[in-house]
């Protein structure tokens, strides 16, 4: 039997809701896993995300730990197991690609627990991280606001409206969540914690019923200006593209830039050389499961 798992890319922030919105995006790696009698077997295959070399294919891929986890979890043992990733997703560009392939081995897990995912799985993922932001989005498609209570994570699933049409410009660069998260201060004064609190609050209304609110509601003063020296062209184009009234953030921890616009374009004249711009539709759906 084979399980195929095909799971969204996401962006996580979207400026002003900082480690706690999400959204999933229509650029999926698809896992397929086969039960064998007993070893390892993981391929690597890049699918567009571009050069895999640095991914290993042991017990150390992201998918394998998360799977054992998963399994671990579910009480299930697994003699042995072939894993084939197509990888569409660009690794360390704030597309959630470790996100991703968290859930895929997660859901991987239940799957061959023969179980439906719940809410632990949610739990499961956003462990792997830290913060449940791009996992949910992964997991549940659309949009999502992700909290904490403790060590538990949940999260809900919102539609945005219809007539978002998500932009990325993708550079070649790489950085890793791990250091930029590093460039973030320990405290920020109080009123740019007020000024964040009305954004993040005007966003769920912007991004489910009203895209004219959400350049006001992507604005950000928590994490943006602080990673600048991470990814400065990514930052000089998200101001280039504020400048023009469009609603453009850094996509979760860089160095990619999100633009949230109605018209699926970014503005002529603005210059995006060494960056892939593409349209990504919202993925509604989240992972999903098909077994042959
Ligand atoms: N599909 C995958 N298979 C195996 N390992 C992966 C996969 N995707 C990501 N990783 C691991 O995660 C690292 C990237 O994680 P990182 O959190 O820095 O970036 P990201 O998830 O792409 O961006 P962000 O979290 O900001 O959206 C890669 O260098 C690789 O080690
Ligand atoms: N909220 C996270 C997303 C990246 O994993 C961050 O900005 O660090």
């Amino acid at each position: 039997m084979k399980y195929t798992i095909t799971v969204p890319a996401s962006t996580a922030n979207l400026g002003s809701g900082f480690d706690t919105f999400g959204m999933a995006l229509a650029l999926h790696d698809v896992v397929e896993v086969e039960v064998t009698g007993s070893g390892l077997a993981v391929e690597v295959i890049d699918a567009g995300a571009g050069d895999m070399s640095g991914v290993p294919t042991d017990e150390s891929h992201l998918v394998v730990r998360a799977l054992r986890r998963a399994c671990r979890y579910l009480d299930i043992s697994v003699p042995g197991i072939v894993l084939r990733c197509h990888n569409a997703i660009p690794h360390s560009r704030g597309l959630g690609s470790s996100a991703a392939a968290v859930v895929a081995g997660v859901a991987a897990g239940y799957a061959l627990a023969g179980k439906d995912i719940d809410g632990s799985a949610l739990q499961l993922a956003a462990e792997f991280e830290g913060h449940a932001d791009n996992a949910a989005a992964s997991l549940l498609g659309g949009f999502v606001v992700a909290w904490q209570s403790g060590s538990t994570y949940h999260a809900e699933r919102l539609v945005p409206h219809s007539a978002i049409r998500p932009v990325v410009a993708i550079p070649e660069v790489r950085s890793a969540t791990e250091q930029t998260r590093g460039l973030l201060p320990d405290r920020v004064p109080h009123r740019d914690a007020a000024f964040a609190a009305s954004r993040s609050a005007l966003a769920v209304h912007a991004v489910t019923a009203r895209p004219d609110l959400l350049f006001a509601a992507t604005e950000d003063r928590l994490h943006q200006d602080y990673r600048e020296p991470a990814y400065p062209a990514s930052v000089r184009l998200m101001r280039a593209l504020r400048s023009r009234g469009v609603a453009a953030v850094i996509s979760g921890a860089g160095p990619t830039v999100l633009a949230l616009t109605t018209t699926g374009i970014l503005p002529d004249g603005v210059d995006v050389a060494g960056f892939e711009v593409i349209e990504l539709p919202v993925d509604l759906v989240g992972v999903r499961l098909c077994v042959s």
